[in-house]
């Protein structure tokens, strides 16, 4: 994931808004006392996503992968008042904590937190999504992406995290990496899609934008 050269990511980070203090404490505990902190997208691509949620205004949003709240909470940040953001992990140890952090945020009362497999929760939810992140198992991306789609409010937006897979998306992979050979799959295929525009944002790990026609 590091593959950008870490003095421009200083860089970068030393002049972005400050995340709040909420968001410092969900970064700082994830590091201390969850598995893989890594996964947690950080202060800049957590500003990312606020400024993105903020231009879209939404009134529906979709999360697949919660891990700890980070990213919820950055997008909550553009929700319209009346609007609620439904997200989803299937890792319910987490649940307590995350939990926790939901409950003392601004958002508390928009927040929809739903313990399952995103595969079989999604086609349980009510349609009309303005912005959608897909954060979760990579092999699931183009799965994910065909079931969200026609619960995409038109002129909607999909995020996919992770697409440029800490650059392994440009070399050959091995046939076992699963993981890699998905996301090269779900560039390629959302990229030819008449039903979508993409930009790829080479920030972080990767951002695919798709806005939906
Ligand atoms: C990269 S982390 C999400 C990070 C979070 N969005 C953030 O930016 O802070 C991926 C999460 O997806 C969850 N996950 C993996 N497979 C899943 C599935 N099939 N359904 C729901 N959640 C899943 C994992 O439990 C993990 O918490």
């Amino acid at each position: 994931m590091d593959f950008i050269q870490k003095d421009i990511q200083d860089y970068s980070a030393r002049h972005t808004a400050a995340a709040n203090d909420l968001l410092e404490k969900i970064d700082r505990e994830t590091h201390v006392n969850v598995l893989r902190p890594r996964m947690l997208s950080g202060h800049v691509q957590g500003r990312i996503l606020s400024m993105l949620s903020h231009m879209i205004r939404p009134h529906r949003i979709l999360e697949i992968g919660t891990y700890t709240g980070y990213s919820a909470l950055c997008m909550a940040e553009g929700l319209q008042g009346d609007g609620e953001l439904i997200t989803i992990d299937v890792n319910e140890e987490l649940e307590p904590i995350v939990e926790g952090y939901f409950q003392v945020s601004p958002y508390a009362d928009q927040l929809k937190y739903l313990i399952g497999n995103a595969m079989d929760l999604i086609p349980t939810i009510e349609k009309g999504f303005d912005l959608v992140f897909i954060d979760a198992d990579k092999v699931n991306y183009l799965n994910y992406y065909e079931l969200i789609l026609p619960k995409m409010n038109a002129g909607g937006f999909i995020i996919a995290d992770n697409i440029l897979w800490s650059g392994k998306v440009t070399t050959t992979p091995k046939s076992n990496d699963k993981d890699t050979l998905a996301l090269i799959e779900f560039n390629k295929k959302v990229h030819e899609d008449t039903r979508v525009e993409n930009v790829l944002l080479a920030v972080r790990d990767g951002l695919m934008i798709l806005r939906v026609l």
